[in-house]
């Protein structure tokens, strides 16, 4: 039987990233065809995405979304389903998915992601022109509120997967916007959407789905502890039955070193060779000095959790035993501009270019000896899996979805020719310092380098293991729920 699936989520790759969800969230719908699951993407309606839609039907309409008018346009784009909540109040904006071009998230959000989940758990309930979900997985704090309109509605007996994509945004507001809201007041409480004296919107999710994913077997044990869990692992406990962790995969079709378009030259894990010819375009990209020192990469939001401020010094560190550095990211400022005073003070051994820039991060994992990942959380992490796949060796702390897939150069590891990339722990300057001392060590043994690069590209990322775990779970509660 095919599973008719409804996913809600605030980012879609190609049409509008701001990271990792988008990508997931893109991908997974062809995975999960393959798995027998159809599913239909509802997103909202940003400028980026009403510009890609040409010819859209509107498959319903809202007079008043809370205080806006409304419609919901069902659009194929790229392949994709689509079903994008227009709402020019609140989504016609110039700026990002979730604030202004200066970084300040708008103050309607609660009132946009409301909205977006709403409009989620009316499709659930009444279908769009005769297409009704069996289930519906919702993605983050921004989508997490359709699992909450869909219990307290009539959609409660759909099934509702709430996948955690990070932890750390929670889409936590005060207890006063809880009137505005449109649930009934039985949804107020410990079990339903008050977070801590508060409106909690990802908290509300968790409480209401019947399961509760996340995007890695590791970090879906660590959210269990009080460190990792945010103030939702006492939450995330009471519920351990409802858990999976479920690893991320990488889009074989869009992350292919032997068929990208967006590198200087292709290549593939028997004809390594070819990564010369990036490399030096990377060289070159970056203003580094063209010699036969280690290229290491940075590809990030430039953060704490990504362990960014930690990498001043480690710069400096990895500079002092000759290697070069190239960053590509934006995020905290102070951390931009420390590590654009960085490049200035080494030229030619550190490049930084701040902002977004996908194709640029294409070219980054086919030039860049190895990336480095200090992260002090990470619920999967894609970069270290293209980087695997583009022989791009990834220097990761061991946390997460990073212990999860990356194996360390271990002297066993090495000798069994299983050695994927260099693990260190914990996510400190110290080990951090002393993981960039082995990947310098290990770049100078060039046949034990080269065998981690096939060892990484040949090992098996891509999403069709991940689809069908998802598939399992989508069938098993869809029987439970019979
Ligand atoms: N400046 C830039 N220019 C171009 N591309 C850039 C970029 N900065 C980042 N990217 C890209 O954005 C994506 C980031 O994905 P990650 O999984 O590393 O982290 P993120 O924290 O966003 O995602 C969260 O969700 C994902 C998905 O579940 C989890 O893997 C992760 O652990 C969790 O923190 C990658 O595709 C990367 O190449």
């Amino acid at each position: 039987m095919t599973i008719k699936l409804l996913s809600v989520a605030s980012e879609i790759y190609p049409l509008i990233k701001t990271g990792g969800l988008a990508d997931v969230a893109g991908a997974l719908p062809g995975a999960l065809a393959r798995q027998g699951v159809q599913v239909r993407t509802l997103i909202p309606g940003y400028p980026a995405v009403i510009a890609r839609l040409g010819k859209a039907k509107a498959v319903r309409r809202y007079d008043d979304l809370f205080g806006a008018s409304a419609s919901v346009l069902a659009a194929q784009v790229d392949g994709l389903d689509l079903l994008v909540l227009d709402a020019p109040d609140f989504f016609a904006r110039e700026g990002g998915p979730y604030g202004d071009h200066g970084g300040n998230d708008w103050n309607d959000n609660w009132r946009r992601f409301a909205a977006l989940s709403r409009a989620g758990a009316d499709i659930a309930a009444d279908g769009v022109k005769g297409w009704r979900p069996d289930i519906v997985h919702v993605h983050d704090w921004q989508a997490a509120m359709t699992a909450a309109y869909m219990r307290f509605g009539p959609a409660a007996h759909v099934p509702k997967v709430v996948t955690i994509h990070n932890l750390a945004f929670q889409g936590r507001y005060s207890a006063g916007i809880f009137p505005d809201l449109g649930l009934p007041p039985e949804a107020w409480g410990v079990d339903g959407v008050e977070y801590y004296g508060g409106t909690g919107y990802l908290k509300a999710g968790l409480v209401s789905a019947d399961a509760i994913t996340t995007v890695s077997p590791s970090y879906a044990q660590e959210i269990r502890s009080a460190v990792h869990g945010m103030g939702l692992d006492g939450l995330i406990n009471g519920r351990v039955d409802r858990l999976h962790g479920i690893l991320n995969g990488v889009d074989t079709d869009i992350w292919n070193p032997a068929t990208d378009g967006l590198i200087a030259k292709p290549y593939s894990a028997r004809a390594l060779g070819g990564r010369a010819a990036n490399r030096r375009a990377l060289e070159r990209r970056f203003g580094l000095d063209h010699d036969g020192a280690p290229i290491c990469i940075i590809v990030s939001r430039l953060t704490w959790q990504k362990g960014m401020d930690m990498m001043i010094d480690a710069a400096e560190h990895l500079v002092a035993l000759g290697g070069k550095l190239a960053v590509l990211g934006s995020g905290d400022h102070p951390l931009e501009g420390a590590l654009l005073g960085a490049a200035d003070r080494h030229r030619g051994r550190i490049g930084v270019q701040i902002g977004y820039d996908e194709p640029l991060s294409h070219l980054m994992q086919a030039g860049g000896d190895a990336i480095l990942i200090p992260s002090r959380f990470e619920p999967c992490g894609l970069t270290q899996l293209y980087a695997l796949r583009y022989g791009c060796v990834p220097v990761v702390a061991r946390v997460g979805g990073l212990a999860d897939t990356v194996i360390d150069a271990n002297e066993a590891a090495v000798g069994a020719g299983a050695a994927t990339g260099i693990v260190f722990t914990p996510s400190d300057p110290l080990a951090l310092h002393g993981a960039i001392n082995r990947l310098v060590d290990l770049y100078g043994d060039k046949v034990a380098w080269q065998a981690m690069q096939r060892a990484g590209m040949r090992a098996d990322f891509s999403w069709p293991h991940s689809a069908a775990k998802y598939a399992d779970l989508y069938r098993s509660l869809i029987a439970e729920a019979a």
